[in-house]
């Protein structure tokens, strides 16, 4: 009997073999492909990249995917493969917040692959900056966390950047307890970026009422100090945990078991225009309106008229002298390619004291 089975085994592993041999040379006929769409772009001096093809391709794969293989796998298999195909069109440089670890960086290489260049930044204004000056051809910064709201930081630079968005993805954030010793005696104090402190504080108010909260700059950071002083603690990904060789002290901690964070993927305009239609899209803006009575309901107004839904609306201050008024980021369903969408911004614009469009991009395909 356990003859017959090894036999088994061993006929479906020769099988799996010839497979992948043929995989393999569909991968290399397919990458010849993007080799030749390389130089065509090249001679016309067009773009690489091209997030909405990307969309649509992954779309197209699970519509037609007729299993066992999970539709969920399909976009993370083709962002590889994409990536691969892209790096032989050209290098992409992509910054996002560093070090080696963060939800910054698994953000960007879940979005790009891991074919890309890597360009770690210490704060999102780097990322914002080395983007801006052309020393990476994009920038990966998070946007929004489904706990703790808009990232302040990220909002206020989006206000005055030259950069547009050209893609947005989103990122499943587990935050774990991290230590150079496996045990939860002796914590003085937790280090960690803001935003993963304020997602975790039911969890740390509970086990560590007494431990001292201490923001840094990032989380991968705050697992460096852990790795190098045992009174301290990281909250981190298991990524960073491994890099730093510290021990899973205590796992998934964060308040919200669906906890998630957006990320905006930025490029100068000048060398991305905006991507085409995917048919799945969002337009996103940051607008002001001058204070009067009723002048946030006939700023929305034209959004109704047309048939035009908002997915997001959220104010930050303006800053202006403690006069109590906001800059408000709206993210709208569809591309300014469609007639509705070009007749709503139209008139919201007209209804506005300030108006930027952020950009335009194809939706999360995850
Ligand atoms: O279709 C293109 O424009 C390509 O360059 C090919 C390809 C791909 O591998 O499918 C690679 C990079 C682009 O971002 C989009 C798609």
């Amino acid at each position: 009997m356990a003859d017959t089975q090894d036999q088994a085994l061993a006929g479906l592993r020769t099988q799996i073999d010839a497979v992948d041999r043929e995989m393999l040379d569909l991968l290399n006929r397919r990458a010849g492909l993007a080799q030749k769409v390389g130089e065509i772009k090249k001679h016309q001096g067009s773009l690489v990249f091209r997030p909405e093809r990307e969309a649509a391709v992954i779309a197209g794969l699970k519509q037609h995917n007729p299993g066992p293989l999970k539709n969920d796998n399909i976009a993370p298999i083709w962002r590889e493969i994409m990536s691969a195909c892209r790096a032989l069109e050209t290098p992409t440089r992509v910054a996002y917040l560093g070090p080696a670890g963060t939800f910054s960086e698994q953000a960007a290489l879940g979005f790009f692959g891991s074919s890309i260049v890597r360009v770690p930044c210490s704060n999102i204004d780097e990322v914002f900056h080395v983007t801006s000056a052309g020393a990476a051809d994009f920038g990966v910064v998070p946007v929004e966390n489904s706990t703790e709201g808009g990232v302040a930081r990220t909002l206020d630079l989006l206000l005055s950047t030259p950069l547009f968005i050209v893609a947005e993805t989103s990122l499943f954030v587990r935050h774990n307890l991290l230590r150079a010793q496996d045990s939860l005696e002796g914590i003085q104090a937790v280090c960690a970026h803001p935003q993963a402190l304020a997602q975790c504080q039911g969890w740390l108010a509970q086990h560590l009422p007494h431990a001292e909260r201490r923001p840094v700059s990032s989380n991968a950071e705050g697992a460096r100090l852990a790795a190098q002083d045992t009174s301290l603690a990281a909250i981190a990904s298991t990524r960073a945990g491994s890099e730093y060789g510290l021990h899973l002290v205590a796992p998934a901690i964060q308040d919200d078991a669906h906890n998630r964070t957006r990320f905006a993927v930025l490029t100068q305009p000048e060398q991305h225009p905006s991507p085409r239609a995917s048919g799945n899209d969002c337009t996103s803006l940051v607008v002001s309106v001058l204070n009067r009575p009723g002048a946030l309901h006939d700023l929305v107004l034209p959004l109704k008229q047309h048939d035009v839904s908002m997915t997001r609306f959220e104010s930050r201050p303006a800053r202006s002298g403690g006069q109590w008024e906001y800059y408000f980021y709206i993210d709208l369903q569809g591309h300014p390619d469609d007639a509705k969408v070009a007749a709503a911004l139209k008139e919201l614009r007209a209804n506005c004291a300030f108006f930027k469009v952020l950009g335009t991009y194809p939706l999360d395909t995850h």
